[in-house]
């Protein structure tokens, strides 16, 4: 492919942080591993500058980590098109820009949500005829006939590396976490407000050996107040039984993606942390983007299926119950968060073939770069 075709990304910030932590992070790859220039036009500074702190929210125009950051405003500035553009999570572009697409006729791709249904193999890469262009359909997935997932060389080499103990302890001391055995079972807690979580606070507290839960800033808090029976603030650490609660403040991703991989259980959710703990080949637990109508229900299921088709009945069986427990915690199980802590080794050989499997589909910057080249 032409390494100099200027791609634009274009991102509106939805809710939380997955719009933006998903453009960020494939722009950040197209830019270091396909060495192309990429535009990112976002149009919220300040939710990008929490996951990238060096994104002056005050700037119209900057470049981080090599990529041209623009704030979509309005109205929105003649600018030239570029030669491939990315409606991330069907953004709507702005009116002048896709008049100006019309004359241009760039690759237009529209970057999808990820879901493991089915349905996503016969939508991936088709196209809508749209003012005399063609508008592809790329759908990310766990699946050879989708866009695969989005994950970096660096993110595999970091889950070759961080289970080495050495390791382990350096990355423990960059995320300025002073009181940690490494001896402890290490986990991360990333979800919505969860009723679930007093159940499981109390199942860490009483597991047979000590347990850190690094809780990051954010939407868990409230809850966590509220089981500790006080506030915990961003550096502190509190020792309840078993348990000890780390308190961090929110980090940028590239710090995140070291405390997904230095624990040996993750809670994640939306989208892009969900991929992260997956390509890092962590245990882990998904809070799934809860929606109408519980519509989210039969994503979280569609995805346990293809995710547990081969995994041990034990495996598959704490899984599901876990899994289950944290996003219908009407269902909860009294027992699921004792057995998920006693699978655990078995789950993380698993989570190990997991990754595999999903490297052989490619990562999604790849297979986007590769669909363009077959188009020019
Ligand atoms: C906890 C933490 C997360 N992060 C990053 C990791 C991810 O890039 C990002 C969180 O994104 P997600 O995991 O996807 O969870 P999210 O809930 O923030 O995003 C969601 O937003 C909705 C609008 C979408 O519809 C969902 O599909 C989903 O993407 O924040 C940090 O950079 N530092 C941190 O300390």
């Amino acid at each position: 492919m032409n390494r100099n075709l200027q791609w634009h990304i274009f991102c509106r910030v939805i809710d939380n942080f997955g719009d933006i932590g998903v453009c960020w992070r494939l722009a950040r790859q197209l830019t270091n591993e396909h060495n192309i220039q990429v535009t990112l036009w976002v149009d919220d500074l300040i939710s990008f500058h929490a996951l990238w702190p060096s994104v002056d929210h005050r700037l119209t125009s900057q470049t981080c980590a090599g990529v041209l950051i623009k704030r979509w405003q309005k109205p929105f500035a003649e600018t030239v098109v570029g030669q491939v553009v990315v409606e991330a999570f069907g953004c709507e572009l702005p009116t002048n820009y896709l008049q100006a697409m019309v004359r241009a006729k760039p690759i237009w791709i529209n970057l999808e949500y990820l879901s493991a249904e089915e349905w996503v193999k016969d939508y991936h890469l088709n196209q809508s005829p749209v003012r005399g262009m063609r508008k592809t359909f790329f759908f990310p997935g766990f699946e050879a006939d989708t866009g695969g997932l989005l994950w970096d060389q660096a993110l595999i080499q970091l889950s070759q590396t961080s289970n080495d103990s050495d390791t382990k302890v350096r990355i423990v001391a960059e995320l300025g976490i002073t009181h940690c055995a490494s001896t402890d079972l290490l986990a991360s807690l990333f979800s919505y407000e969860n009723t679930a979580l007093p159940e499981l606070l109390e199942a860490l507290s009483q597991h047979n050996k000590p347990v850190t839960l690094f809780v990051p800033e954010g939407r868990m808090a409230a809850g966590v107040a509220h089981w500790l029976g006080r506030q915990l603030l961003a550096g502190e650490q509190v020792r309840k039984g078993q348990l000890t609660l780390n308190g961090l403040a929110f980090m940028d991703q590239s710090r995140y993606d070291q405390l997904l991989a230095i624990c040996d259980l993750n809670f994640v959710r939306g989208e892009e942390s969900f991929v992260r703990t997956q390509m890092l080949a962590k245990p882990f637990v998904w809070h799934i983007y809860p929606q109408q109508e519980e519509v989210h229900i039969l994503k979280l299921e569609a995805f346990l299926e293809l995710y547990l088709a081969d995994a041990p009945e034990a495996v598959k069986h704490a899984i599901l119950a876990a899994s289950r427990a944290w996003n219908q915690p009407q269902l909860t199980s009294k027992n699921s968060w004792h057995l998920l802590l006693e699978q655990l080794p078995a789950i993380a050989l698993h989570a190990r073939r997991w990754q595999a499997k999903q490297m052989a589909n490619g990562d999604l910057a790849s297979n986007i770069v590769h669909f363009c080249s077959n188009q020019v």
